[in-house]
């Protein structure tokens, strides 16, 4: 049989399509500096590497244009190799619906150049083209598809190793060298990880060799061919220089094989034509037998990864770097997930940014901990979803890092709302605690255990709505600062309650001792003391039991009930020494004094008032009442009750916190000093001197009053005159005038306001004459009351005669 090959044209009608679009690249060549792109959209085809070795950088975009980019891992991988011009663009083309570029039958010239891949006719497959092995146009050069293979090998799930039947059993023909290749570079793929102790064969690593025996005319079975083709591949897995710790290591710890024929295309057309759709069968449906896209031949590349990790294993084939399947895929990882992460985190900027300023402003955002969540469990998912198809272990790693950020974000928000919550809660606490202690029925202690059961349940619901879950935030520590500021406004408030009260309490105190201290020191008798602190006692005891009701209810402790007590007593001692002052001020004690004097000198035992005669003892009772009345001077100058068991006494030392200023108990009992007695004595006296003077004035009175007999005196030495009048004309005429006039004034009504002035010039006239007559009459008088008073008291002289002239 004639071979195939011989029969082939040199150049497709595609080819020549091409390389009138691309001049300079008809010998396969393309210009520097066009990275040798060569997209046919139409076709959807791209060249991934071109004939100089470089890696398109329009792949990616190509993928995307397949409509593979959001397949995740819904894809697979195929990629041929073989001989040059062994029909494997046809046979690509008849399996998946491509469209490479087919030799011409009349020529026989090298087809593909590079590698190019096209998307598989409606199926998620990408299958790619390699140029052939054993190039004419390469020559001895097999850098190229070592290279080519290397990367169809670490790419792609399924290796369709294309050859003729004639070819099974050569070493050259049947690539074997190359298959030799690419088993070392296998090994030198998973030599790395098993060093690092990576000892188990990555599932992901395992690929799969087809091997298609073309032109197949079944004289030999293929059960022989494949026996064959096992031993060789068997004999060349032996012959590799293996790294010693894979020296154990088979070739079924790596590879399948599968192995299938083809028949002759021209001879057998529809043989062929059959064969080809059982073959397909086996890459598109996933029910078959032998359906050969079997997951663990997957790379695990995510599809929108595909042509990032492809480059980045070309490169390292082109550097010929060991290809470390691992370690692309975690670089592949790590700028995908950098990516994608970094999308995921600026639009979770853009939506922490919208509460950043209120929560900065004081202000306690509603369900900020609602919205944190959300925002970061999108940015996650989002991450989660484009990211977890990648390296699992760069994908964790970025995982964490991508939640420290966020947290990095949110912790702030969490504590300033924190923050914020513990002001506002204060602020609510002050407010319902002050509203609840108006009026006077309220319990201290309710209104303020009410208040902070609401002030601290407000405050653990806040922050626990805010805290984020998988976060280490939290919140007790502030509630605990939250609980000692309350703690110290409550004792603040209860401190300023507590003076409230005891103010209160003093006011009641001052209106209860009032009257009776009055009563008491109004009526001065050695026991008037007595009273006056009996009165104390009882209704400090009142004042004292009623703060005990109101202290229990504001939980007082019993340092702060002693020290209130201790300012309660102190203040009602004050209170009392205030009204005492009151009831001893200079014109009051003089009053009383008087008062006492007025009693004893001015009226008699029975209270009658006394009008003194020139014969009464004025003097015996003038001196008697002033001494009695000074006696009651010691009497009020110091609090001294008769019954010591009344005395009462206080601490000096400022034993509260109330009242810190100076104290000194003891002269405090002193109501007048030495010196304030010798004045107000003297002050009485002189008032006493005055009472004494009037009563002997009141003696001289009578004495000078106009005997009855002057006026029959004054009629008969008056009888002439009238006589004169009544016989005169003249004068009898002013009589009549007189008469008439006053007739008139009657008439007139006028008689009342002339008789009011009469009255008034009348009475002046009488008071005048009235003064005429005493000063007349009274200087001998007072001559001898002077006289009659120095005997009792040498030194008032001057003041009777003051008190005289004054008078
Ligand atoms: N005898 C025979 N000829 C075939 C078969 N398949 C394809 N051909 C022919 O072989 C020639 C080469 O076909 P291609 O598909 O271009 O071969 P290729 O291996 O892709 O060639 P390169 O581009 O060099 O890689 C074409 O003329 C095909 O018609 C086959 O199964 N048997």
């Amino acid at each position: 049989m004639a071979s195939p090959v011989g029969s082939m044209p040199p150049t497709s009608p595609n080819a020549v399509a091409f390389a009138a679009t691309q001049a300079p690249m008809a010998n396969g060549h393309l210009p520097n500096g066009t990275h040798g792109r060569r997209i046919d959209s139409s076709t959807e085809r791209i060249q991934i590497v071109n004939d100089e070795k470089q890696f398109t950088p329009d792949l990616g975009a190509q993928i995307g244009r397949w409509g593979l980019r959001d397949a995740g891992f819904g894809y697979n991988i195929v990629a041929v190799f073989g001989s040059q011009s062994t029909g494997k663009s046809t046979l690509l083309n008849r399996l998946f619906g491509t469209t490479f570029d087919v030799m011409d039958e009349t020529r026989r010239q090298q087809t593909t150049k590079g590698i190019w891949m096209c998307r598989g006719k409606e199926m998620n497959v990408m299958v790619m083209d390699v140029e052939g092995t054993d190039g004419r146009e390469r020559g001895e050069d097999q850098d190229f598809e070592r290279k080519s293979a290397l990367f169809s090998l670490a790419s792609s799930e399924i290796l369709i190793v294309n050859l003729w039947e004639h070819q099974v059993g050569l070493y050259q023909g049947a690539n074997m060298g190359l298959l030799k290749t690419v088993f070392e570079v296998n090994l030198g793929l998973f030599g790395r990880q098993a060093q690092n102790g990576i000892s188990t064969i990555s599932t992901h690593s395992r690929t799969l060799l087809l091997f298609v025996i073309r032109d197949h005319i079944g004289q030999t079975p293929l059960a022989n061919l494949q026996a064959t083709l096992t031993a060789d591949l068997n004999r060349i897995w032996e012959s590799l220089s293996k790294p010693t710790e894979l020296r154990d290591r088979q070739l079924s710890d790596y590879f399948d094989l599968a192995f299938t024929a083809l028949p002759h295309k021209i001879l057998s057309a529809d043989k062929f034509e059959s064969e080809v759709l059982n073959l397909r069968t086996r890459f598109v449906d996933k029910t078959s037998e032998g359906y050969l896209f079997k997951p663990a031949y997957h790379k695990r590349i995510p599809a929108d990864g595909v042509a990032f990790y492809m480059e980045g294993i070309w490169e390292q084939v082109q550097t010929n770097k060991d290809l470390d399947l691992p370690t692309q895929q975690e670089l592949l990882a790590q700028f995908r997930c950098d990516e994608i992460s970094a999308v995921a985190l600026s639009e979770f900027h853009e939506q922490a940014k919208s509460q950043k300023r209120p929560v900065e402003s004081g202000r306690v955002v509603e369900g900020l901990g609602a919205l944190m969540r959300n925002w970061r469990t999108d940015a996650l998912t989002r991450y989660d979803r484009d990211a977890s198809r990648y390296h699992q272990g760069v994908y964790g790693r970025k995982r964490t890092d991508l939640i420290t950020a966020l947290d990095a974000t949110l912790s702030p928000l969490f504590l300033g709302q924190l923050k914020n919550l513990h002001k506002s809660c204060l602020v609510t606490f002050k407010k319902t605690m002050l509203d609840g202690l108006r009026g006077e029925t309220y319990s201290f202690a309710d209104v303020v255990s009410k208040a902070r059961d609401e002030c601290e349940q407000t405050f653990s619901e806040g922050a626990k709505e805010a805290l984020v879950d998988d976060t280490e935030w939290s919140w007790e520590d502030e509630l605990e600062s939250l609980k000692e500021e309350v703690q110290a406004v409550a004792d603040q408030c209860r401190k300023d309650e507590t003076k409230k009260m005891i103010n209160l309490i003093e006011r009641n105190f001052k209106k209860h001792i009032s009257e009776p201290v009055e009563l008491h020191l109004n009526k001065a008798t050695v026991e008037m003391w007595d009273g006056v602190l009996r009165t104390f006692k009882v209704t400090l005891d009142k004042a004292e039991s009623t703060y005990s009701i109101k202290a229990k209810s504001f939980n007082c402790t019993d340092e702060e009930n002693t020290s209130s007590l201790a300012a309660l007593r102190k203040r009602a001692w004050l209170a009392l020494r205030a009204k005492i002052d009151e009831q001893t001020a200079d014109p009051v004690i003089l009053g009383k004094l008087r008062g006492h004097f007025e009693e004893r000198f001015r009226y008699d035992e029975q209270g009658v008032p006394r009008v003194w005669k020139p014969t009464d003892d004025i003097d015996g009772a003038f001196k008697k009442a002033k001494d009695e009345t000074l006696e009651l001077v010691p009497l009020y100058s110091k609090i001294s009750p008769v019954d010591s068991a009344l005395e009462y006494s206080l601490p000096s030392e400022a034993t509260d916190s109330i009242n810190t200023e100076d104290f000194d108990f003891p002269s405090t009992l002193v109501v007048f000093s030495e010196t304030k007695t010798m004045e107000l004595t003297n002050k009485f006296r002189r008032d006493a001197d005055a009472y004494y003077v009037e009563a002997k004035r009141s003696t001289v009175s009578s004495v000078a009053q106009i005997p009855y007999w002057m006026y029959g005196v004054l009629v008969v030495l008056g009888w002439n005159e009238a006589m004169t009048v009544l016989f005169n004309p003249m004068y009898f005429a002013f009589l009549l005038i007189a008469m008439a006039s006053a007739y008139a004034i009657i008439q007139l009504g006028l008689v009342g306001p002339l008789f009011q002035v009469s009255r008034t010039v009348g009475n002046e006239l009488q008071r005048q004459a009235a003064n005429r007559l005493r000063e007349h009459f009274s200087e001998p008088v007072l001559a001898e009351a002077i006289r009659a008073s120095s005997g009792n008291d040498d030194g008032d002289h001057d003041n009777v005669r003051q008190e005289m002239r004054t008078r």
